[in-house]
Formats: structure tokens, sequence, C-alpha cells
């Protein structure tokens, strides 16, 4: 195996005395597309920013192409939050400017702004845009200059549903091309497109691998009608959380085995929750369930050093 595009060792990252990330290792392997996941405010743009070499870690140390990481404009082209556009500027100016500012600019802008539904918006100020084209002509820009490294920050979180599966393909195309994409995301509908997820929870890594790889090392849910939540909350493992008019709950890791004296673990734990054995489901876990495992702090296999 080739050597990883991108190495974190040991990273830890404070701002006064609020720490965000706490001794991260992560390793970026090259034509990968990594999905780091996480709930709001753990720290995803932060580890982005410290790959970048936009921000310094407190400890530890940033690796890229096997250099200690500065804002290097020659391999990575990051993608920041809200933080691209120039809002004074039309669309068509924006591109401009950073096509002057980019040495490797490339002209696939065109083909991006068109399939991202703005190519009739690029005369207008982009003060005048929605958050949606703001993010879609970010997205134009970035994945227009030719690097190796890209690094995007929540780039579908103003987007409408419909335009999330062109940003996925763009992604795609990159990295049928030999590129290496990192995506920082909140959306467990993100997890679709990685080759591998990184899940980051109180500023840590707490878990990695492919998408289908994770799944399976999740517990079956267990799923029932919100008015059972506090039943459910009994039995589970983790709190019970609402999906869709409904809770949900892991099935506790002690039923891995099956149940001592031979009953279903759905019979077992609708007795012990005194919830009716016909409102009680256990469904296959999907990726928010996923999400919600590893980053609510339902895991126990990789989180047993946490603070
Ligand atoms: N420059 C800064 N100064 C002080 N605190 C900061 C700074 N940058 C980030 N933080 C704090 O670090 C924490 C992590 O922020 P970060 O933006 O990395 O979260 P995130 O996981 O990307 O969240 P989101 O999904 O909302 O984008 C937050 O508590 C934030 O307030």
């Amino acid at each position: 195996m080739s050597d990883p595009v991108a190495t974190v060792s040991g990273v830890s990252k404070s701002f006064g005395e609020a720490g965000v990330l706490e001794d991260v290792d992560l390793a970026v392997e090259d034509g990968e597309l990594l999905v780091l996941m996480g709930p709001n405010g753990v720290g995803k743009s932060v580890l982005l920013s410290c790959l970048a070499g936009s921000q310094t870690p407190s400890a530890g140390s940033v690796d890229v192409f096997g250099e200690p990481t500065t804002a290097r404009a020659d391999t990575t082209s990051f993608l920041l939050q809200d933080a691209l556009a120039l809002e004074s500027l039309t669309g068509r100016e924006n591109v401009d400017f950073y096509r002057r500012l980019h040495p490797q600019f490339t002209d696939e802008w065109r083909d991006h702004v068109e399939r991202l539904g703005i190519a009739d918006d690029l005369e207008r100020p982009v003060a005048d845009y929605s958050g949606g084209m703001v993010r879609k002509l970010e997205l134009a820009i970035a994945a227009s200059i030719d690097a190796p490294l890209y690094l995007f920050d929540e780039p579908t979180a103003a987007l409408d549903l419909g335009t999330i599966p062109t940003v996925h393909e763009l992604f795609r195309e990159k990295r049928a091309a030999g590129k290496t994409i990192v995506v920082a995301s909140h959306r467990p509908m993100n997890a679709d497109i990685a080759d591998r997820i990184a899940f980051l929870a109180d500023g840590r890594i707490v878990a990695t691998g492919p998408p289908d790889e994770l799944l399976a090392s999740v517990p079956p849910v267990l799923e029932t009608g919100a008015s059972n939540a506090s039943a459910l909350a009994d039995v589970v493992d983790g709190a019970p959380f609402a999906v869709a008019g409904n809770v949900r709950g892991f099935v506790p890791r002690r039923y891995d085995a099956g149940t001592d004296d031979g009953r279903s673990v759905r019979d077992a734990i609708s007795d012990a929750a005194g919830i009716d054995r016909t409102a009680l489901e256990i469904v296959e876990p999907t990726y928010t369930d996923l999400f919600t495992y590893y980053t609510n702090g339902v895991s126990t296999p990789m989180t047993s050093d946490r603070r």
C-alpha cells in the first residue's frame, strides 16, 4: 500500500481553556474518499483546517504528502465553510478572482456551474444569492482547482436534496481521476459516498472504516411508537432516539449470542420493557443509526478511553 496522503498524529487543539480535539490520529489514504462525520461543533472544521495548514495544532503533528503542513496551495484545495465567495462581486467575478489567484485553476468551473444549476446567475452579485447558491458557487470554484487533495467542509449543508446526487457524482469523478478527498459532514446521507468513514466524538476519532464494515459493527435496532419511549429507555443500550414519528434504540450487546431461555430477542426485550411484542420491531441499522451509535456515546468498543 502506498504511503498515506495525510497523517494526523496525536493532534490536540484548544482555544483558551476549551479543548476541541484531543490526541487525534488519522491517516488519509491515497485516492480515497474519506467522510469525517460528527455532530455540530465536534471539531470537524478544526481538524480540516489543521489538515489544510490554516490552523496549527496545540499539540501533535500533521503531515501532508510527507511534509509538515503549511497552507500549501499547490497540493490542497480547501472548501471552507461559508468563507470563499466574496459578496460584493458577481459569480463570474468571483470565478475570475480565484482563477487569477490560483495557478492550478482550470476551466472545469464551466461544467460545474452548469451541472449545479447556477450558470444563469453568474452576472448577479453574490450578495443576492441564496445560501444554497453561494455554496454551489464555492463548490464549483474549489472543485475547479486541480489539486491532488481536496478538503470539503460541509459541502452539502445548504443544498436542496435534489442537488446532493450531483455533488456526490462530482466527488466520484474526482476520485476516479485519482484525487484524494476528505469531506466533513454531519449529514448521515453523505456516508453513502465514502470509501471510509471516520467518526469524531468527544474530541477523538471513535471509529474508522468502510461504511459496510461500520454498519455491520452496529447492533440491530429496536423500533416502537413514540409513546413507548420511556419503556424502551429501560432496555436499550444508550438513549432512545426519535426517527420519523417513532423511537429507536440499540439492542443491548448481551443479546449478541441470543437469549438464555431460547425466546426470541424481540420477545425477551418486549417482556422486559412491558411493551406489546407486536408494537416492537427489530430492524437493520441505517446510516442515521450508525451516526447515532458512534457520535452519541452509545458505542463501547472503541471509546473505553473517553474522558
Ligand atoms: N477560532 C476559534 N476560536 C475559538 N473557538 C473555536 C474556533 N474555531 C472553532 N472553535 C470551537 O471549536 C469547536 C468545534 O468547532 P468546529 O467548527 O470545528 O465544529 P464542526 O464539527 O465543524 O461543527 P459543524 O458541523 O457545526 O460545522 C466549537 O465549539 C467552536 O466554537
